[in-house]
């Protein structure tokens, strides 16, 4: 049996068409995450603002208040809808990211809930590295002009599986954060994210097999379908990634899920075959999951 991962289990990533219309996103939402139960899936990913466009000028409109946890169902249809959808589909479900509004201090942030196949609320993930890019002529998008951003690391223990990261997509451009996850025994990393046309096509695929080949762990990343009527077009194509960084599956850019079987066996083999975990050097330079790291707000 392998230490990381006890046994098999299979992971969806459902890329959502994802519109205006919130409660029609939550709709959409359950029927896909029901599918992918039916299909064997024990652990379903939803894409990055799975329940709302992408875009700053969105975010004041769309979100919700999280805290003090539970919400009401008034201050969060979404963190209720998603805890019925995981009760109901018996999964461990990973809620792509809703934009939160936290009264207290008057924030926003891009935030992810993880639930259990209770309906239990087992984390809370607000994306630690805003997406403020100006890409001449391309892209030029800052997600600072509105969001704050989370100040930790998100570990979740899966007791019959083990120990899975979440981070939400600009966040996989840190490998930091990856680094340490995986150092901490993490065997899959899940970034809801929504690349776009000119980042999508360079580095989407480039940075889940980096992330993969780096700390030989499964990496999943869950993007919403393409939409090129709305302001932001998402790239699409969702993948997993194996720990020998070769792509599994992948979608193409819509609606769609794709599915994988995970196993423990693939990292131990992929570990044993290039031993870098019993070579690194820290008396060269220092190991990056040992200083202080935060996993608490
Ligand atoms: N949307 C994001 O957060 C990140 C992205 O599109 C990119 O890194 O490129």
């Amino acid at each position: 049996m392998s230490k990381l991962l006890k046994k098999s289990v299979k992971l969806a990533l459902v890329q959502l068409a994802a519109g205006s219309d919130k409660s029609a996103n939550l709709s959409r939402a359950r029927s896909k995450v029901l599918e992918a139960t039916s299909n064997g899936a024990n652990i379903v990913v939803l894409p990055e603002c799975f329940n709302s466009p992408y875009g700053t000028k969105y975010f004041p409109k769309y979100a919700e208040t999280l805290l003090p946890s539970p919400p009401t169902k008034e201050q969060s249809p979404s963190f209720h809808a998603l805890s019925e959808m995981a009760k109901e589909s018996k999964s461990y479900l990973v809620g792509g990211s809703i934009p939160e509004y936290w009264a207290e201090t008057k924030k926003y942030y891009n935030t992810s809930l993880t639930f259990d196949p209770n309906g239990k609320l087992l984390a809370t993930h607000r994306k630690v590295h805003l997406f403020d890019i100006d890409i001449p002529g391309k892209i030029s998008f800052h997600e600072s002009e509105v969001l704050s951003p989370g100040n930790k690391l998100t570990l979740i223990d899966l007791p019959e599986y083990g120990r899975i990261a979440v981070a939400i997509c600009y966040d996989i451009r840190f490998p930091e954060l990856a680094m340490i996850a995986a150092r901490k025994d993490a065997f899959l990393l899940l970034y809801p994210g929504a690349f776009n046309m000119t980042t999508g096509k360079l580095h989407w695929e480039l940075q889940a097999r980096a992330r993969a080949m780096d700390n030989q762990v499964y990496v999943g990343l869950c993007s919403p379908a393409r939409d090129m009527q709305a302001d932001y077009n998402a790239w699409g194509h969702s993948m997993v990634v194996d720990p020998m960084a070769e792509v599994v599956v992948e979608a193409d850019e819509k609606e769609g899920t794709v599915y994988a079987e995970l196993t423990g066996e693939k990292i131990e083999e992929t570990r044993k075959g290039i031993p870098i975990y019993g070579q690194r050097r820290f008396d060269v330079y220092p190991d990056v999951s040992a200083g202080k790291v935060k996993y608490e707000e």
